[in-house]
C-alpha cells in the first residue's frame, strides 16, 4: 500500500517568529506513523531554521521552487545544491501561481525536475486544469499533457519517486474543491497516464496528491479515495492545529 503524503504549502505567508511557532507547536505533536509522512514547504528564509528544528521528527522541509542551474548569475535565484545543503529534502516544482505568475512553462519544469533528481531532492510536480479547460472537457488532455513533459526524459526509477499534486486552478483558495470521486478520476488517469509512460508497477508507486481548498472537514472522503494518496495544502496548513488534523487524518487509512 502506498503511503500518504501530507504537504503543507505555506505560500508567502509568515514572518519568522511565526515560523518558529509553528513548528514549536507541531513537532511535538505529530503522529508516529510511517503511514503518513508531513512536509511543510516554506519561503525559502524559513528553510534553515525548519530543517534545524525538524531535527529528529518525521517532518520533511520543503521549498516552494528553485532554479534549475547549480549556481551562477542569476539574481534573486535559489539553486538545487543550496537546498540540498541546508537539509531541504523535498521541493515544489511548477506550481500553478508560479506558471501563472512568473512564466514557468512545461519545459522549465522538466529541467527544474531533472535538477531536483540530480541534488537528490524529491520533486513535488504541480499539474492541473484552469476553469475554461475544465468547461471544455479538456481535464484530462491538459493534466496528461503536463504530466508526460515533466517526467520526459527520467529514468523509472526516478518517475517512481516524483511526487504529483494534482491541483485544479480554479478549486485553489476559493473554498470550491473537486468531489472527491472527480479528483480521483484525474488522479487514475494521471497513473494511468505513467503507467504508458512507464510501467503498472512503477506507476502503482507514484505519489498522487489533490491540491485544492483541503481542510481538516475534507481531508477524510479525499484520502479515503482510490488514487489520492494525498493532499497539497495552501490556507489549511498555515495553523499548527489545522496541520496537525491534515497530518493525523492520513494515519486513518
Ligand atoms: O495551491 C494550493 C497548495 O499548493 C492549494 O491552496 P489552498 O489549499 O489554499 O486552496
Amino acid at each position: 500500500m502506498r503511503r500518504k503524503v501530507i504537504a503543507g504549502n505555506w505560500k508567502m505567508n509568515k514572518t519568522i517568529a511565526e515560523a518558529h511557532a509553528f513548528i514549536e507547536q507541531v513537532k511535538e505533536r505529530l503522529p508516529k506513523s510511517d503511514q503518513v509522512e508531513a512536509i511543510v514547504c516554506a519561503p525559502f528564509i524559513h528553510l534553515p531554521l525548519l530543517v534545524e528544528k525538524a531535527k529528529g521528527t518525521n517532518l520533511k522541509i520543503a521549498a516552494q521552487n528553485m532554479h534549475e542551474q547549480e549556481s551562477g548569475a542569476f539574481t534573486g535565484e535559489v539553486s538545487p545544491t543550496m537546498l540540498k545543503d541546508i537539509g531541504v529534502t523535498h521541493v515544489i516544482i511548477g506550481h500553478s501561481e508560479r506558471r501563472e505568475y512568473f512564466a514557468e512553462t512545461d519545459e522549465t519544469v522538466n529541467k527544474k525536475v531533472h535538477a531536483a533528481f540530480k541534488h537528490g531532492l524529491t520533486p513535488i510536480v504541480c499539474v492541473g486544469e484552469t476553469l475554461e479547460q475544465r468547461e471544455a472537457n479538456e481535464t484530462k488532455e491538459q493534466v496528461a499533457s503536463q504530466v508526460k513533459k515533466a517526467i520526459a526524459r527520467l529514468t523509472d526509477e526516478q518517475v517512481r519517486e516524483v511526487i504529483i499534486a494534482y491541483e485544479p486552478i480554479w478549486a485553489i483558495g476559493t473554498g470550491k474543491t473537486a468531489s472527491s470521486a472527480d479528483a480521483n478520476e484525474v488522479c487514475q488517469h494521471i497513473r494511468e497516464t505513467i503507467e504508458k509512460e512507464t510501467s503498472a508497477n512503477i506507476a502503482n508507486k507514484v505519489i498522487i496528491q489533490y491540491g485544492g481548498s483541503v481542510k481538516p472537514t475534507n481531508i477524510d472522503e479525499l484520502l479515503a479515495q482510490s488514487d489520492i494518496d494525498g493532499a497539497l495544502v495552501g490556507g489549511a496548513s498555515l495553523e499548527a492545529g489545522s496541520f496537525l488534523q491534515l497530518v493525523e487524518a492520513g494515519t486513518n487509512e
